[in-house]
C-alpha cells in the first residue's frame, strides 16, 4: 500500500482521537489475547480505521479480517457504554450551534428577521442574561430547525441549530448573512472603534473580523487591513468587496513593516496560531505531548510577542488593542500577554468578562493576566475555543471604562424601547 506522511499523519490523528474509546474496547472485548499474534499498535489503527474512518477498514489480509468479526460488538460496547463522549476533551464533539453575523453593511437586522420569519422561522424570546442564553441554546427548545435566537451580547448575531444550512438564501449567498463563530465575533465586539476612527487590523486575511470592524464603524474613518500571506490577501480583497466594506485599505506585507503608524488608535491583532481552540480539528492529550508540537507553540508563541510587543511601542496614538488567538494553549494566550505587559508599562489590560456580562472563562489561571481575559471554551460557551485580551492605554483607563458603561446603559435603552 502506498502510504504518503500526510495521510499517515491523519491516520495517527485519529488514531490518538479515540485512544480512550479504543482502550475501553479493547479491555472488554479481550481481542488482544484472542488474537493473540497481533500488534497492540497495529490493532488500535485498524480498529481507528474500521469504525470512524471515511472508507472503512479496507483488505482482506488476515489480520484484517480479524479485526473486522469484532465490528458489530464494537458497536454495541460503544452504545452500552456511551463511549462517545470520551472520544475528546472539551475541545472536540462539541455540538455547536451555527452562528450567523447580519451584515450591516447590507442590511439591517430587522430586514432579516423579516425574511426569516417569511421563511418559517420561530425567534425565541431572547433570553435577559448570558446564563440563561446557554441553557437555552443547550435545551431541547432549540433542537427544532426552525428555530433561532438573537445573541444576547452581539445583538448583530444569530444563533442556529446546527443543522441550519442557509446554501440557497439569496441573504446569505449575497453576503448580507456571514457564518462566522460568536468567539471570533468577539474581537472586533471587544475592540468597538467608533466610526471616523483609525483601526489597523495587524493579520487581517482573509478578512472576516476585518469586516466585523468596518460593521462596527459603520463604513466610516479608516480601516487599514495587512496580511503577509499573498493568497490569503487576495481572498480578504475578495470577500471585503462581497461585503462592501469601503472604509479600508488592503496591504500585503508584513506588519512589523507597515509604515503608517500616526493616526492609528485601534489595533485587532489576531496572529496565526496553533488553532487548537477550534472544535472538530484533532486535539487531545496525546498529540499536545508531542515534541513536535511542543515546539510549533514556542516558535508561534515568539512571533505572538514580537508582533504584540511592535504594536504596543510603535503606535503613539495607540489607546486600545485586541489581541486574540483560537488556541487552547496558554503559552500562545496567557503567557504572551503577561510577558508583553511586563515590558510595556504604559499599557494594562480591561477586564474582558466585565464587558462581556455574565461570561466567567477567564484566563487559565496561575498567569498575572488571567483574571482579565476571556476564554471561550467550547463545551460551556457553545463557541470554538477563543482567547482574548483587551490593551488599553493606562492614562485613558477613567475614559475608556466610563465609555463601556455608557456603551452598556445604550444597550439596555435601546432594549427597552423595543
Ligand atoms: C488567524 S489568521 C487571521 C484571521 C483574520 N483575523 C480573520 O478574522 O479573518 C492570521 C493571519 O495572520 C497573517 N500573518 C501572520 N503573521 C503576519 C505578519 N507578521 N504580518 C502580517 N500578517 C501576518 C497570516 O498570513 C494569516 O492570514
Amino acid at each position: 500500500m502506498v502510504i504518503n506522511k500526510l495521510t499517515l499523519n491523519a491516520v495517527l490523528m485519529n488514531v490518538f482521537k479515540w485512544e480512550k474509546v479504543i482502550d475501553v474496547l479493547v479491555e472488554k472485548s479481550n481481542i488482544l489475547e484472542k488474537e493473540n499474534n497481533m500488534d497492540r499498535d497495529l490493532v488500535y489503527v485498524f480498529i481507528t480505521e474500521m469504525m470512524w474512518s471515511k472508507f472503512g477498514l479496507k483488505g482482506n489480509a488476515k489480520n484484517i479480517l480479524a479485526i473486522k468479526k469484532y465490528k458489530n460488538e464494537f458497536l454495541k460496547l460503544m452504545k452500552e457504554n456511551d463511549l462517545e463522549k470520551l472520544s475528546g476533551s472539551k475541545y472536540t464533539k462539541v455540538l455547536k450551534p451555527r452562528f450567523f453575523r447580519v451584515n450591516t453593511l447590507m442590511t439591517t437586522i430587522e430586514e432579516i428577521l423579516e425574511k426569516l420569519l417569511k421563511l418559517k422561522f420561530k425567534k425565541l424570546e431572547s433570553p435577559k442574561s448570558y446564563a440563561e442564553f446557554l441553557e437555552l441554546i443547550k435545551s431541547d427548545k432549540f433542537k427544532p430547525k426552525n428555530v433561532f435566537v438573537q445573541d444576547v451580547h452581539i445583538k448583530e448575531l444569530l444563533v442556529f441549530n446546527s443543522k441550519v444550512k442557509f446554501y440557497e438564501l439569496e441573504e446569505y449567498n449575497n453576503g448580507s448573512l456571514i457564518v462566522q463563530d460568536k468567539a471570533s465575533c468577539l474581537a472586533a465586539y471587544l475592540l468597538n472603534p467608533e466610526p471616523n476612527s483609525t483601526v489597523l487590523d495587524m493579520c487581517a486575511a482573509p478578512g472576516m473580523k476585518t469586516s466585523h470592524l468596518a460593521a462596527i464603524m459603520q463604513n466610516k474613518g479608516k480601516l487599514y487591513a495587512v496580511d503577509r500571506c499573498k493568497d490569503r490577501f487576495n481572498t480578504m480583497q475578495k470577500m471585503l468587496e462581497r461585503y462592501m466594506v469601503q472604509n479600508v485599505e488592503t496591504f500585503n506585507m508584513d506588519a512589523l513593516t507597515f509604515p503608517y503608524y500616526d493616526d492609528v488608535k485601534y489595533i485587532l491583532l489576531d496572529p496565526s496560531c496553533s488553532g487548537s481552540g477550534i472544535v472538530d480539528r484533532v486535539r487531545n492529550d496525546s498529540s499536545q505531548q508531542n515534541q513536535n508540537f511542543q515546539m510549533r507553540l514556542k516558535k508561534l508563541a515568539n512571533v505572538h510577542a514580537q508582533l504584540l510587543n511592535h504594536a504596543l511601542k510603535s503606535y503613539p496614538k495607540l489607546e486600545r488593542l485586541v489581541y486574540s488567538t483560537c488556541s487552547a494553549n496558554h503559552e500562545e494566550n496567557e503567557a504572551v500577554v503577561d510577558e508583553a505587559l511586563s515590558v510595556n508599562g504604559k499599557f494594562k489590560l480591561l477586564d474582558c468578562t466585565k464587558i462581556v456580562k455574565g461570561w466567567t472563562n477567564k484566563g487559565v489561571p496561575g498567569f498575572d493576566c488571567s483574571e482579565m481575559c476571556l476564554n471561550a471554551v467550547p463545551s460551556d460557551d457553545c463557541t470554538n475555543g477563543f482567547f482574548i485580551a483587551v490593551f488599553v492605554r493606562r492614562d485613558l483607563e477613567e475614559k475608556v471604562v466610563v465609555k463601556e458603561e455608557k456603551n452598556i446603559e445604550d444597550i439596555v435603552v435601546k432594549e427597552e424601547k423595543r
